[in-house]
């Protein structure tokens, strides 16, 4: 069986890593660990949320691309991918829609796309203040042209991609339940 990239993209808010954890735990899916000079939230641990970087420290790696996410740097390497496919078949990993326009031309058909949605999005403030997000960040992080770019599914990526519905968990569990039974199906018959 051939490995596969899940990408998993979409607004601040809007349910990324809740997708990826689902994946870990539901189907042993590795999330693919990203590098970021953001500051650290209340309960995020280095090298399990992400590689947390200094400005001089984030610049010494080697990214397969990298991008500016509301005035900090993100990143992803390829060692992190190949350490994931060492791990399980299935990897996970948590990008911006201008990172995964890059995976989809880089990677081809070694990739599968979910792209996470709600029906209203005035109601991710609340999201995110409800994780923690102290209140400034939330507000750079929804006027940041990222944030907006975000809140629609990119002409490139409409062909690969899965839209999910996240404005009720339970829902988004079973659309990317059916997901995974197909993407496995797939997987199986390469
Ligand atoms: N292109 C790219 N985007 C990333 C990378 N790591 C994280 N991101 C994205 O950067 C954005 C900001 O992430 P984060 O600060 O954790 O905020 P969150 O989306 O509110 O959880 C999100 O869209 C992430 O998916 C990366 O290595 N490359
Ligand atoms: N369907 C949902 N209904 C209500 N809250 C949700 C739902 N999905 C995720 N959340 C919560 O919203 C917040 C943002 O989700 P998160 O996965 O961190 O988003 P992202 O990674 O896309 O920024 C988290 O506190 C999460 O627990």
């Amino acid at each position: 069986m051939r490995h596969k990239l899940i990408v998993i993209t979409g607004a601040t808010g809007t349910g990324k890593t809740t997708v990826s954890s689902y994946l870990t735990k539901q189907y042993g899916v590795d999330r693919v660990m990203t590098h970021t000079t953001r500051p650290r939230r209340p309960g995020e641990v280095d090298g399990v949320d992400y590689y947390f970087e200094t400005p001089a420290s984030f610049a010494a790696n080697h990214y397969i691309e990298h991008v500016t996410y509301a005035g900090y740097e993100y990143g992803s390497s390829r060692e992190s991918l190949a350490r994931s496919f060492a791990k399980a078949d299935f990897a996970s990993i948590v990008l911006d829609t201008a990172g995964a326009i890059t995976y989809a031309r880089e990677l081809g058909d070694q990739i599968a796309v979910l792209y996470l949605t709600i029906e209203d999005p005035t109601i991710l403030k609340q999201r995110l203040l409800a994780r923690g997000d102290p209140e400034a960040m939330v507000q750079q992080r929804l006027a940041s042209a990222e944030y907006k770019r975000d809140l629609q599914l990119p002409a490139a990526l409409k062909p690969v991609a899965t839209v999910i519905k996240n404005d009720d968990w339970p829902a988004a569990c079973k659309q990317i339940d059916a997901f995974m039974a197909a993407l496995r199906g797939g997987a199986m018959a390469d």
